[in-house]
């Protein structure tokens, strides 16, 4: 496969402040590549560099093999979601797609892109009187005006409802469909665990892990958790005994353990409350990182 995004050494320096440090990674040609990490680990800095805002301190950063400041080669190729929207707040929702996407020169139809995030009947309405989550859906809107071959997500659902959530993340799976190669940062973990082909988990300038989420969980154990009546019979697997009752089991033998469990509670008559059972989850790989 061959890469989007090749990062290699990159440092930046804002005044004596090392904010990235010899940072080195790519980003193959349709793959979902989530950018995670601590507050202030230098995300934002990264992307700002390889979307062409930025100037780095050293290192090489290549964008489909061109440097990012050659704005005429690189920016049409690409869509971008900023953290903070920079709409004109007098411009109605339907000019400033029109604007933005024809910035891009790209070309699409404005209706369309205003269709995927629900926003048609907003056409008319001046950026200044959308709520906070429909500006989002317009940043996105405007990303994937002229369907991009690479789109940058910087945290897009911050602020959205569990709905527009879903409808976000289906036209990002249709444009993948399509080809395209995200590039997303988030805090919300879950999505990028859903989501991501491989993260780079980032803090303080570097990378702490880089690899696809069961490279980063599998070194860390599953969970069973369960509430027992205080009258149950010696439990069959080692387990820690949390507050109230709460039993919490860690294993690396998720469905063996499981089935052992539960063949022991119908055995004895146990009933398991509140059971739960999952796989490692990168919020627990955050919490085991040393930071
Ligand atoms: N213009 C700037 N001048 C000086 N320091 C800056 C500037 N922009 C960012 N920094 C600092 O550089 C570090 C990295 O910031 P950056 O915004 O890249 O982090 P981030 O990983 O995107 O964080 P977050 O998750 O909080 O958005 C932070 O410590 C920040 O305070």
């Amino acid at each position: 496969m061959s890469s989007v995004i090749d990062v290699e050494r990159l440092n930046l320096t804002y005044g004596d402040f090392h904010a990235v440090k010899d940072l080195s990674f790519q980003v193959r040609r349709g793959e979902l590549y989530a950018l995670l990490g601590t507050n202030g680990a230098g995300k934002t800095s990264t992307l700002e560099i390889i979307e062409g805002h930025r100037t780095a301190t050293s290192g090489t950063v290549r964008v489909f093999g061109q440097s990012p400041r050659d704005r005429r080669a690189v920016r049409p190729r690409m869509g971008i979601m900023l953290q903070e929207s920079g709409f004109s707040p007098d411009l109605t929702v339907g000019e400033s797609v029109r604007l933005i996407g024809g910035l891009t020169q790209r070309t699409d139809d404005a209706d369309r892109v205003l269709g995927i995030v629900d926003l048609t009947r907003k056409a008319g309405t001046k950026v200044a009187q959308l709520s906070g989550g429909e500006k989002r859906r317009l940043d996105f809107a405007t990303a994937v005006y002229g369907t991009p071959e690479l789109i940058f997500l910087d945290e897009p659902t911050t602020g959205l409802d569990i709905q527009s959530r879903d409808d976000l993340w289906e036209a990002v799976d249709r444009m993948r469909e399509d080809g395209s190669t995200i590039v997303l940062t988030t805090h919300y973990l879950e999505e990028a665990q859903q989501r991501a082909d491989r993260i780079g988990l980032m803090h303080r300038g570097t990378f702490h892990r880089e690899g696809t989420v069961s490279e980063l969980t599998r070194t860390l154990p599953a969970a069973i958790r369960f509430s027992l009546p205080a009258s149950a019979p010696a439990l069959p697997l080692r387990a820690a005994r949390e507050s109230e009752g709460k039993v919490l089991i860690e294993t690396f033998g998720l469905q063996k353990d499981l089935h052992t469990l539960l063949r022991w509670a119908q055995d004895h008559a146990v009933e398991l409350r509140d059971l739960e059972a999952g796989p490692t989850r990168l919020d627990d790989v955050f919490r085991a990182l040393d930071i």
